[in-house]
Order: C-alpha cells, then structure tokens, then sequence
C-alpha cells in the first residue's frame, strides 16, 4: 500500500517544520517527503489525498487513556476505545492500569496486548501500576513490566498515599529508567469532596476539593523525584500553583514534565449545568485564575503534553446526583477540536506546538520511536482540517461512553483522516 499525501502543511516538531510538502508512504514506512514529489516517485500510489489546507501531524499520541478492558467492558472495550481513538486522531495511546483487575505483573500485561493485537486499529501500549492491586501496600515488579513491555508506571486514579513506598517506587523506576505517571490527591484531604471547593459547590451544596488536595501532592512528589532521579510525569493538573511548582522544578534542572487535559483548559467551575454529572472529573473544573495559570504553563513549556484522560462511565454511574456520580469524562473524541477551538486558533500556541504536545513529547516521555514524520519512520500519520466547523454530537462517538460536558458545543478542527502503520484507520472525506 502507497499512500500519496499531497499540499498539506506538514508540522513536524523533532525537525521544527512547518512547510507546505508531499508524504509518500510504503507499507508501513514513511518513504518520500519533499516538496511537489515527482510523478515517477508517486505514479504507483494506491491513494492519493489531498490536504490542501490541513494539518499533516505526526500520529497523534494520547498517553493517558482509560480503556476499561479487562473488567469494566460495560464502560468501554479495547475495540470500542481503540477505534475512539482512531476517529480522534490517536495512532498510539497508553492505557491506564485501573482495570479490573488491575494491570500489576507481566501475565495481565501481556494478555492486553494480545487482546490489542486481535482488534486495535491503532497501537496500544499499556501502563503497570506502582502497587499491587492499587492497594497501596506492595510494589509491583517493576523490572518484570518493563521486560513485558510497559512503558510506563502508574497508579492513575489514585495516589500511592504513603510516602515511604513512593520513595521506593521511585528508586525503582529510576534504575529502570521508566517515568513514572503521577495521579496527584491526597486522600485525606479530598473526603468526599465531588467538585471544586468555591462559590459553585457551595451553592450545590456538594462537598469541595481544594486546590491543595492536588498541590501538596505534586510538591510531595517532585520532592522525592528530587531525591530519587526518578523521571516524574504530573498527570491532569488543574491548579494555578500546580503551574508555578512545576516550573521551578524545570528550572531547577529535574526531570519532570507534565500533562493537562482539554476539560481543565476549556471549562471552569461556573460553567457546571446543576445536575448534570459530565461536569465532574478528578481533578475538578476549576476556576478561571487557574485555566488561565494552565494556559500560560501550555504556552511557556510548564506543560509539555495535552492528554485527554478519557475516562468512559455507563449513563447509571452518571446521574444526576453530582455527590454520588463516578468521576471522569470522555476525550478522545473531541480533543484535537478542543485544542484547536481553546488554544491554536486563538494564538495560545502554533499548530507546531500542538503537535508537540499531543505527539512528539508525549513519545519522548514514553521512550517510543513515535512522533516524528521522517523518511524511515512509522507511517503514523494524523491529517486535519483545522477550519472545518461541526458541532460535537456524543451520539456518533465510536466510545460507549456518552459521558461528555461537550455534547451540543460548536467547535473548529476535525481530523480528516488517521494513518496508522501505512493503513487509514479514519477517513471522513
Ligand atoms: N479522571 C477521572 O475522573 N477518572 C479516572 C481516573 C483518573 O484519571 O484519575 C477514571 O478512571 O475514571
Ligand atoms: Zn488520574
Ligand atoms: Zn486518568
């Protein structure tokens, strides 16, 4: 299979370019990118598409991903979150460890990707958790995961509460060199909170989660990451201090990075419909002074990744009692017209930036040969139309989850076609 990608502006951030050129791909290489590529070089193509006008990105890559698959298949399956994510622009995602059972030694690692390999239009990689079982009390063996192929740890949806046992956690993904995928909360300090403590949970009368909850928590962590030389990615951050933690952690030399989600960037707390549980998430909306804060940290390289942390529920997890509702909403659907409608068409950042945060860090930080569009190179290829209006209708989603606070919402950016290992995976025109 050849595949011709005619005019589009390719942005490749590895390389810094930014340039109206031709792709040609073979089987599942990149063959040839130049400018106008001869009719010798292309008279063989199978498909020829013309991008004149979109984005020719490198294979977008979202590492922070629920799939549900094993144990919660009533929320999500590999197929149906795969193929969301083929129709969101994804060529790679990285699945969280929270299923059920949880992904902590190489058996259960092992049957995901098989599982994958079966049915996954794109590829899957899958994280291990920091403890056994996500109870907190035992270490996984990390050495035995990375043999088995995860690229990452991760005790997402929880925080690993005592610190002694992070501290070792982080010894040992030091010495492997694996980064570890930081959910931040103190336990104890959140309760039962449901939504951003402030004016809006005071009037819904809901318990609230304070900014510290999740700030006290990333400095507990880059601290030990200090300590440790572990390599530290700071999941989902939603706070204005969160931004400024970061930072000087940058500054000062360690190795942390840090990812935000579509949902943080775009909505806050006022935006909450009463009653209507697609507004809540870990961590929660929060207020404008802090999507500001995480608009500049995008801005300034604070924030290297945008991930969409989807997080599929069933409609009986999400009623309408905001206390009671599971936390968590879909993204991989409406993530790239979200960064495109919030940050690039505004001017927040370039459309190089974007594909920087949403592919070439993102591989960088999972240590991938991923996110580059070079001759040699997978033929991972994410294409899109960055004026095309529509508006998002969770109806048509290729995700069971219909869990979205975006549904009816009138967005710029669609991803016209996915190309993943040479094949389209997602073509709209
Ligand atoms: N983000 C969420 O609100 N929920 C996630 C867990 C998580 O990402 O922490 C989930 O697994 O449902
Ligand atoms: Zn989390
Ligand atoms: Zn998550």
């Amino acid at each position: 299979m050849k595949i011709w990608i005619k005019n589009g502006r390719v942005l490749n951030p590895a390389t810094k370019t930014d340039e109206i050129l031709d792709i040609l791909t073979e089987d599942s290489y990149i063959k040839q990118i130049g400018k106008e590529l001869s009719s010798d070089q292309t008279a063989d193509a199978d498909q020829i598409i013309d991008a004149s006008g979109c984005y020719v990105m490198p294979g977008l890559i979202d590492m922070h991903v629920h799939l549900r698959d094993p144990g919660l298949t009533y929320k999500e399956t590999m197929e149906t979150g795969t193929k969301a994510a083929a129709m969101g622009g994804f060529t790679t995602i990285l699945a969280m460890a929270n299923t059920s059972p949880v992904i902590d030694d190489a058996e259960k690692l092992s049957a995901v990707y098989e599982h994958a390999e079966s049915c996954s239009p794109i590829q899957v990689l899958q994280a291990a958790s920091v403890t056994k079982g996500m109870k907190g009390k035992e270490l996984t063996d990390a050495a035995e995961l990375k043999k088995a192929g995860a690229p990452a740890l991760s005790e997402d949806g929880k925080t690993v509460m005592d610190a002694s046992l992070f501290r070792k956690a982080l010894y040992q993904a030091a010495s492997l060199d694996m980064p570890v995928l930081d959910h931040c909360e103190d336990a104890s300090l959140k309760g039962k909170g449901a939504l951003n403590q402030g004016a809006v949970s005071k009037r819904l009368n809901v318990e609230g989660i304070t900014n510290a909850v999740e700030d006290i928590i990333i400095a507990r962590d880059i601290l030990l990451a200090k300590e440790t030389g572990a390599r530290l990615h700071i999941c989902h951050c939603s706070t204005e201090d969160s931004m400024k933690i970061i930072r000087a952690a940058k500054q000062d030399g360690l190795s942390v990075t840090a990812e935000v989600c579509p949902h943080h960037f775009t909505l806050t707390d006022e935006d909450i419909i009463p009653g209507n549980s697609n507004y809540k998430m870990a961590p929660p909306l929060r207020s404008r002074k802090d999507v500001n804060a995480l608009i500049e940290g995008l801005k300034d390289g604070t924030i290297d990744v945008i991930s969409s942390d989807h997080a599929p529920h069933a409609a009986h997890e999400k009623t309408s009692d905001i206390a009671s509702a599971a936390f968590g909403i879909v993204g991989l659907e409406t993530s790239v017209s979200l960064t495109i409608s919030e940050l690039v068409r505004p001017g927040y950042l370039t459309p190089l930036q974007m594909a920087e945060k949403m592919s070439w860090n993102p591989a960088k930080i999972l240590g991938i040969e991923k996110g580059n569009l070079a001759v040699g190179k997978d033929a991972d290829i994410t294409i899109i139309d960055p004026e095309a209006e529509y508006v998002i209708d969770s109806e048509t989603f290729a995700s069971m989850g219909r869990n979205t606070p975006f549904h009816g919402r009138k967005v710029c950016g669609k991803v016209m076609y996915t190309i993943c290992g040479g094949e389209i995976c997602k073509r709209v025109r």
